[in-house]
């Protein structure tokens, strides 16, 4: 992944607090790209007052994961500057032996006006954050995609602290800040020539529709299509066969060309629920067959649980999941199963049997993640401040389970019940199955729904997840998964994907009448039959805090609740 800071500021400004905040913030977004680091300086005299000059600084990191040659951002020429985070995966023809930023930097420098880049990027499809600034008109741009599904965060000015920053990632709670999430309802721009002392305090950040009309067929990635509204009509039968064939594994396609054979290129969070095994499935159609891939699958030391576990009391666990357990318990050693043998870990294991079935030539890594207790709590300052700022209880749990599972430090076996062997995943992209419940219905609230309002209920909350998608977690989970220099993708919330899916009518992707495990994300359990994957489309959805136990740890507070 890569690290965006950019600042605005005017130059008789008191410079050593500013600089030293500058600092912070740019080796926060350094460890998002250790491929190379770059620093862009510019100064505008602005038109109504020549006296005094704004200086604007581009620094960004670079993770390259596209093209042959070495890439060090801002990209730059002619003193028009761009930060590019994000991948292009649709909408434009990029080779493999091109980078997708300099072919972006390349198109975005022919264009002129507002209108035509606001056009330009309603027509890539990708996950994306970018700064541009276009020197001719002293305009900057910047905007995340419609899905939100890379983090960029706003300072506007304050009395206190009087200067503008984007930045990808804070540097944790500071008095000298208060970032927000963008919004990705807009794409921004700012001119800067005509800012003026009086408007000191930019409060009021231009901005453009996504789309100029709503009508366009050359702009279908402006904005995530609408949910169907129609009502069901009870002739249709699911589209598993159009779903197959919309099967569209971007993500996987272009993993990075970088790197040696023998070593996974690609690892998935895999808690072995019906999410990551689909997705795993598909990878595995795209990535050559020498290469292992990784399954990245976390557990935590949870003292409530092992407390509860000790007294005989196990946390509601069923029947079925009590004997599962035994089993995989007879599979790991000792420490692993008082400790480690959480929910996602058995599931974990059960599907990666499945998968090594259906898929005997491939190196499966299924990689046990461990995290002791003590490692879990020092481990908190950091994650507290890459996720800033989201700062709930429940954005800690999840924080803290992307954190160790995307840092990839583990172990793995060579048969199962072998020796552990201690192992790092070097995989530079991860899979993430996060949005299939979003698209296809899969949580309680959408059954919930129905029992309350009927079908007209499930369209509508449906409708809610889409709408929420950008908001809820994306750019968190991007601040903390890119810290360790990777970047993570999703690929059910492919724009492509998403407009297929929220197309269809609402009973071909779920039934609320039929029971869990089955009517919930329907369309996807029917899909994941059709592929083999049996085992996997019988499970039922489990929440990854309290599959790897990340959560409640030492007492029951609530999620919603700030952290102390
Ligand atoms: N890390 C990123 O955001 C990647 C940027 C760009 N796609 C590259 O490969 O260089």
């Amino acid at each position: 992944m890569c690290g965006i800071c950019f600042s605005l500021r005017w130059g008789d400004a008191d410079n050593e607090q500013f600089e030293d905040l500058s600092r912070k913030l740019q080796v926060a977004n350094a460890a998002r790209g250790p491929d190379a680091q770059g620093l862009h300086k510019a100064y505008v005299k602005p038109a109504v007052d020549p006296s005094s000059h704004l200086v604007l600084e581009f620094y960004a990191s670079e993770l390259r994961l596209r093209g042959e040659g070495a890439v060090v951002q801002p990209h730059e020429k002619d003193d028009d500057v761009l930060c590019w985070n994000g991948e292009i995966f649709d909408g434009m023809d990029i080779s493999p032996e091109e980078n997708d930023g300099a072919r972006l930097f390349e198109q975005l420098r022919r264009l002129d006006t507002p209108g035509q880049i606001r056009d330009l990027f309603a027509s890539i499809e990708g996950p994306y954050a970018f700064v541009y600034y276009q020197a001719s008109s002293q305009r900057l741009f910047f905007a995340r995609d419609p899905l939100g599904r890379r983090s960029l965060l706003i300072h506007k000015p304050s009395p206190a602290s009087p200067y503008f920053l984007l930045a990808s990632v804070s540097a944790g709670a500071d008095p000298r800040y208060e970032f927000d999430e963008l919004s990705t309802e807009h794409i921004y721009c700012l001119d800067i020539h005509r800012i003026t002392r009086a408007d000191e305090l930019i409060l009021e950040i231009p901005a453009m529709a996504r789309r100029a009309s709503s009508t366009d067929p050359s702009k279908p990635f402006a904005e995530p299509s609408k949910v169907n509204p129609s009502m069901p009509s009870p002739e249709e039968s699911p589209s598993v066969t159009a779903l197959d064939q919309k099967r569209h594994a971007p993500c996987a396609e272009h993993t990075p060309s970088i790197g040696r054979k023998g070593h996974a290129r690609l690892a998935v969070l895999f808690s072995g629920g019906i999410d990551s095994t689909v997705i795993t499935f598909l990878a595995h159609r795209y990535i050559p067959l020498d290469e292992p891939i990784d399954l990245l699958n976390v557990a935590f030391e949870n003292p409530r649980k092992v407390k509860m576990q000790a007294e005989g009391n196990l946390g509601g666990v069923s029947k079925k999941q009590r004997k599962a357990r035994e089993r995989a318990a007879k599979r790991t050693d000792e420490a692993t199963c008082t400790s480690y043998d959480v929910p996602d870990r058995v599931t974990g294991l059960q599907e990666v049997e499945e998968l090594r079935r259906l898929c005997p030539e491939r190196i499966w890594n299924f990689v046990e993640i461990n995290v002791p207790y003590e490692e879990s709590q020092s481990a908190r300052p950091t994650i507290e401040s890459l996720m800033w700022p989201a700062r709930t209880v429940m954005d800690m749990s999840l924080a803290l389970a992307l954190y160790f599972a995307s840092q990839g430090a583990g172990q793995v076996r060579n048969s199962p019940g072998a020796e552990p062997i201690s192992y790092a995943s070097t995989a530079r992209v991860l899979l993430n199955g996060l949005g299939s419940d979003e698209l296809l219905g899969g949580y309680g609230r959408h059954r919930t729904a129905y029992n309350t309002g009927g079908w007209q209920s499930v369209i509508e909350e449906l409708q809610l997840e889409i709408d929420r998608i950008p908001t809820r977690n994306l750019g968190r989970d991007d601040r903390v998964i890119s810290s360790h220099g990777k970047e993570t993708r999703h690929p059910f919330l492919s724009l492509v994907v998403l407009d297929f899916l929220a197309r269809l009518p609402v009973n071909q992707k779920m039934d609320p009448r039929s029971e869990v495990g089955l009517g919930d994300k329907m369309l996807l359990r029917l899909a994941a039959r059709k592929l083999g994957l049996v085992e996997a489309s019988q499970r039922k959805k489990r929440a990854m805090q309290f599959g790897s136990h990340s959560a409640r740890m030492d007492g029951e507070r609530r999620g919603d609740m700030l952290l102390e």
